[in-house]
């Protein structure tokens, strides 16, 4: 491909992009994967120059741009060499007019600015992510892992976790294909260190999704207890099996849940757990570095069914826990409204309960909870607090 039809592959992928944001379709991985799955005649050097262009394109653009070839002409003002490629050639995008619309510069949509917890430094939510690795304890220590990733650094105040750089093979390494290690975000970890899931315990993670953090609640636990991962999505779950039994953590147990009847399904776990962890479905704010493109599908109206969700799931979890147990909830959500005020609110509804803190050797207390930013803790964004009941 020549590199002015690189650029007119980008603009139209964008445009593909644009649209499922606005009609929930796939993802922009998917889409770029499918693009060249019709198109062999790309080499890796097109692939890469394409996906290059099409990311820079939506780091830049916090508001879904109408089209491909704007959100392309709006990066062109940061990276003027890129007029060039407009050359009118039988593959590559028309020449510029003189009055040819530019998306806007700007990290975040304007609507969610204000809604943003305060000390969220914006810039930093679309910077670059690194790999960030969990040791899995129930098959490796730390050291034994530290020599297969050389240029792997530890990671302040988490021993089992090792960082790499943004872009790191690991899912190619033997390591991941034998369950040694998990990749996981910092904050991830330092959730689930929070919780201070033990062996023996009785453990409800009520949002599992395809179990990331069930898998690390698991490694906590030595494999030895209770650990229920529970989700109203059951492919989600579904995939939570073979990434279990390739950890080594085979007493997992699933539970599908069934939307608007979850409490039904939980209700034999009544007044049983020691921790129920609520990784809530959320606007996803926390994430947006490593998933800029999620920012164009975000509401507001999406953003008040979030919340009502989430508040939704606090109230049937709250009934699981054994006297003395501690709900943790979790977001990787920046705005208040999915954070400190679903815990007030929470507060406000269920007598007797309170927050705790919990221990996390980095992140801001923050609104009966703790926030951990890119910026101020190096790991994606998140709020998390511990709350328990009498
Ligand atoms: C942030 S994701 C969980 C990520 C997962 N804990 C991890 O660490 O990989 C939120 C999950 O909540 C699930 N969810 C949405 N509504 C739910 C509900 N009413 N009850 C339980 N889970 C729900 C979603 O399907 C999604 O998998």
């Amino acid at each position: 491909m020549t590199p002015a039809a690189r650029m007119q592959a980008a603009i139209d992928l964008l445009d593909a992009i644009i649209a499922a944001a606005r009609d929930g379709g796939p993802a922009a991985d998917t889409l770029i994967a499918r693009y060249f799955k019709e198109r062999r005649y790309a080499g890796a050097k097109d692939r890469r120059a394409v996906r290059d262009h099409v990311y820079a394109a939506i780091r830049r653009s916090g508001d879904r741009p109408d089209t491909g070839r704007a959100a392309m002409v709006g990066l062109m003002q940061a990276r003027p060499e890129l007029a060039a490629l407009f050359d009118g050639s039988t593959h590559g995008p028309a020449p510029l007019a003189a009055d040819e619309p530019a998306s806007p510069a700007a990290a975040i949509p304007g609507w969610i600015a204000p809604l943003l917890a305060d000390p969220v430094e914006v810039d930093a939510l679309l910077g670059r992510a690194p790999v960030d690795l969990r040791v899995n304890r129930l098959k490796a220590a730390p050291e034994e892992i530290a020599p297969c990733f050389p240029e792997a650094c530890p990671i302040a105040g988490l021993t089992d976790a090792l960082r790499l750089p943004e872009g790191a093979p690991v899912e190619q390494s033997d390591a991941w294909a034998n369950g040694l290690v998990e990749v996981q975000d910092a904050g991830s970890q330092h959730i689930v260190a929070a919780c201070g899931a033990r062996p023996g315990m009785t453990v409800v993670d009520l949002c599992a999704g395809a179990g990331g953090k069930t898998l690390a609640l698991a490694a906590a636990m030595r494999g030895q207890g209770r650990l229920i991962a529970a989700d109203t999505i059951r492919s989600r779950l579904q995939r939570l099996t073979p990434r279990a039994e390739r950890a080594g953590a085979h007493f997992i147990e699933t539970l599908l849940l069934d939307e608007g009847r979850e409490a039904d399904r939980l209700a034999p776990l009544a007044g049983q757990a020691d921790i129920v962890l609520v990784d809530a479905p959320c606007s996803g704010t926390g994430t947006w570095r490593r998933n800029p493109e999620a920012r164009w599908r975000l509401t507001p109206q999406r953003l008040e069914r979030l919340a009502t969700t989430q508040a939704r799931i606090l109230d049937f979890a709250a009934p699981l826990l054994a006297p003395g147990g501690l709900l943790v909830y979790a977001t990787c959500a920046l705005t208040d409204r999915e954070g400190r005020d679903q815990v007030t609110a929470f507060l406000a509804r269920h007598d007797g309960w309170r927050d705790v803190e919990l221990p996390c050797a980095v992140g801001r207390a923050h609104g009966g909870g703790r926030l951990l930013t890119p910026a101020h803790d190096a790991t994606d964004g998140f709020f998390f607090a511990g709350l328990t009941g009498d």
